[in-house]
């Protein structure tokens, strides 16, 4: 258990390597990865009526509304008074950020500048196993087996929403709505910015920044935890 609570959030555009940065944060530092889309997934498949009015958004590429949003993602945020985590896909407005602020102090935010090009490249070829969160790419990190989860064998889906015509309006969007949520955690002096094309040279960036804010030694029960 560490000694001082860590929160963190990561922020960028869709495909910008949120998810798969937050898992080797997870795995090096023994925070727990809180994925907002996977648990509004979760609420979908569970039918509940937060989940069935997000659904409603979600399959029309829309965002779910700020008050939906809060009402999911707050509550169970403060439940985690025992654990360092690092939250993923929340806030994505200067509402939500504005709320998360009234909940709790954030320690970092990491931001991640991703050029266009390559969001697109990297978005057509995600596979991702909807039971876990599990992300793949066909190029970057290929399942074992070709279309399977390595862990559970299930097959991998692919979201209508990565394709090339969805992109375009969703990148525009997340430019709009996450301007003014870094000019506020610039002002705060949490925010970090990593620029580059490849996750693999962005990480040691990351990787020594965390260091010098928190001790590396993974805990036994933690990764990619979606919320319950
Ligand atoms: N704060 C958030 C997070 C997610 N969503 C909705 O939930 C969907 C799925 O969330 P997530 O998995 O985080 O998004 P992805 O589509 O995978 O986008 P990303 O590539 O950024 O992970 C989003 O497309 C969006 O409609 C939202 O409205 N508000
Ligand atoms: N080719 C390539 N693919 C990457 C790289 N980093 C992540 N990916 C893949 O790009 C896709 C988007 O990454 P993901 O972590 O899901 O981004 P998110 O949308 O910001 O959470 C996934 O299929 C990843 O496996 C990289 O450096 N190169």
């Amino acid at each position: 258990m560490m000694a001082k609570l860590f929160r963190a959030v990561i922020m960028g555009p869709p495909g910008s390597g949120k998810g798969t940065i937050s898992e080797r944060i997870a795995q090096s530092f023994g925070l727990k990865h809180l994925s907002s889309g996977d648990f509004l997934r979760e609420n979908i498949a569970a039918d509940t009526e937060a989940g069935v009015l997000a659904k409603t958004y979600i399959e029309r590429g829309l965002m779910v509304p700020d008050h939906v949003m809060t009402r999911l993602l707050l509550p169970r945020l403060e439940e985690m008074t025992r654990h360092s985590w690092l939250m993923d896909g929340f806030p994505c407005t200067l509402t939500q950020a504005k709320a998360l602020n009234s909940t709790c102090d954030l320690d970092l935010v990491i931001s991640l500048n991703i050029p266009y090009e390559t969001l697109k490249d990297r978005l057509s070829d995600r596979w991702i196993h909807p039971g876990s969160g599990r992300v793949y790419n066909m190029g970057f990190n290929p399942p074992r087996v070709q279309g399977r989860d390595d862990l559970s064998g299930e097959p991998l889906i692919q979201h209508d929403n990565d394709q090339p015509e969805a992109l375009v309006a969703r990148l525009r969007h997340y430019k709009d709505v996450a301007k003014p949520v870094i000019d506020l955690y610039k002002s705060k002096g949490i925010l970090h910015t990593f620029s580059g094309t490849e996750t693999d040279k962005i990480w040691p960036y990351i990787n020594s920044l965390l260091s010098t804010k928190i001790p590396s030694r993974p805990e036994t029960d933690t990764q990619h935890i979606p919320l319950p």
